[in-house]
C-alpha cells in the first residue's frame, strides 16, 4: 500500500496544563483533501501548528510522506515538504505581489535540492490575478487575492503537503467561490491538503475525507461523500450550521 503523504498518531497537544488536542490520529493520502472541521476552540489550529512544528507535541508521532518530523524545527519541517498558510495570511503588507513571492522563493532555493516544480511562472499561471498585480502592494490586495498570494508564498517552496488555517476567513461568497477553484486547482495538481474550515458548504465542496474535531477529541471521521449524503454526522458536532 501507498505510503500516506501524512500520517498522524496519537498525538497530544498542551498550552502548560492545559490539554487541547488528545490522541489525534488520522491519515491524509497523497493527492486528497482533507477536511479538519471543529467549533471555535476545538483545536483545528493548534493541531495544524503542531503538524508545521510551531508547538511541540506532548506525544504522539507526525509522518510525512513515512519520515517522522514531530522533533523537527519549523524551517525543518517546510523543508521535508509541509507548508503551513496561517490563519490571517501574513504576507508582508509594503511588498509588493512580486517581491512577497520573490521573498519566499528565496527562502526557499537557500536550502532545496535544485528541483523547483513550483516557481513565478507556475504560481502566475495558477493564479492569474497575482500575475495582473504582481507591482501591487500586497497590503492593498483584496482578502481573496491576500489569500491567493499566502498560498502563492508556501507553493515557491514546493510542498507535498499543504496546511491550509481558515482560507474563506473574512471573505465574500464570491471570493470563497475562487478559494474553492484554487484549492481543486491544487488537489488536481496532486497536492495533499489539510483544510481547516468553518466554513462547511467550502470544506465539503473540496475534501475527500473529513475529520470532526470536539474540544480536542475526534469525534467523527470518515469520507467527504458520507457528511454529504448525511450532513448530520457532521453537523450535530459543529452547532451553528
Ligand atoms: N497560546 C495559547 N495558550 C493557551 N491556550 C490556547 C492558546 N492558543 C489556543 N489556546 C486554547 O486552545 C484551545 C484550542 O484552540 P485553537 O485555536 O486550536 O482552536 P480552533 O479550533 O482553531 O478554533 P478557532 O476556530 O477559534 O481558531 C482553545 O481552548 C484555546 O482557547
Amino acid at each position: 500500500m501507498a505510503t500516506d503523504a501524512l500520517s498522524v498518531s496519537e498525538l497530544d497537544v498542551c498550552y502548560g496544563q492545559s490539554q487541547v488536542v488528545h490522541r489525534l490520529s488520522m491519515n491524509l493520502q497523497e493527492g486528497r483533501v482533507l477536511a479538519l472541521l471543529g467549533r471555535n476552540g476545538a483545536g483545528k489550529s493548534t493541531s495544524l501548528n503542531t503538524f508545521a512544528g510551531l508547538h511541540q507535541a506532548r506525544a504522539g508521532s507526525i509522518r510525512l510522506a513515512g519520515r517522522p518530523v514531530e522533533r523537527l524545527s519549523p524551517e525543518g519541517i517546510a523543508r521535508a515538504g509541509m507548508r503551513l498558510v496561517p490563519q490571517g495570511r501574513r504576507i508582508f503588507p509594503s511588498l509588493t505581489v512580486l517581491e512577497n513571492l520573490q521573498v519566499a522563493e528565496q527562502a526557499a532555493r537557500a536550502n532545496d535540492d535544485g528541483k523547483h516544480a513550483w516557481n513565478l511562472e507556475r504560481v502566475y499561471a495558477t493564479f492569474g490575478r497575482l500575475k495582473e498585480r504582481m507591482r501591487q502592494r500586497a497590503g492593498t490586495l483584496s482578502g481573496g487575492e491576500q489569500q491567493m498570494l499566502a498560498i502563492g508564498r508556501a507553493l515557491m517552496g514546493n510542498p507535498r503537503v499543504l496546511l491550509l488555517d481558515e482560507p474563506s476567513e473574512g471573505l465574500a461568497p464570491l471570493i470563497v467561490a475562487e478559494v474553492a477553484q484554487a484549492i481543486k486547482m491544487l488537489k488536481a495538481d496532486r497536492l495533499s491538503i489539510v483544510l481547516v474550515e468553518q466554513n462547511f458548504n467550502l470544506a465539503l465542496e473540496v475534501a475527500d475525507d473529513v475529520v470532526v474535531l470536539n474540544t480536542g477529541h475526534v469525534v467523527h471521521a470518515g469520507s467527504a461523500d458520507a457528511v454529504r449524503a448525511e450532513p448530520e454526522l457532521a453537523t450535530r458536532h459543529l452547532g451553528v450550521f
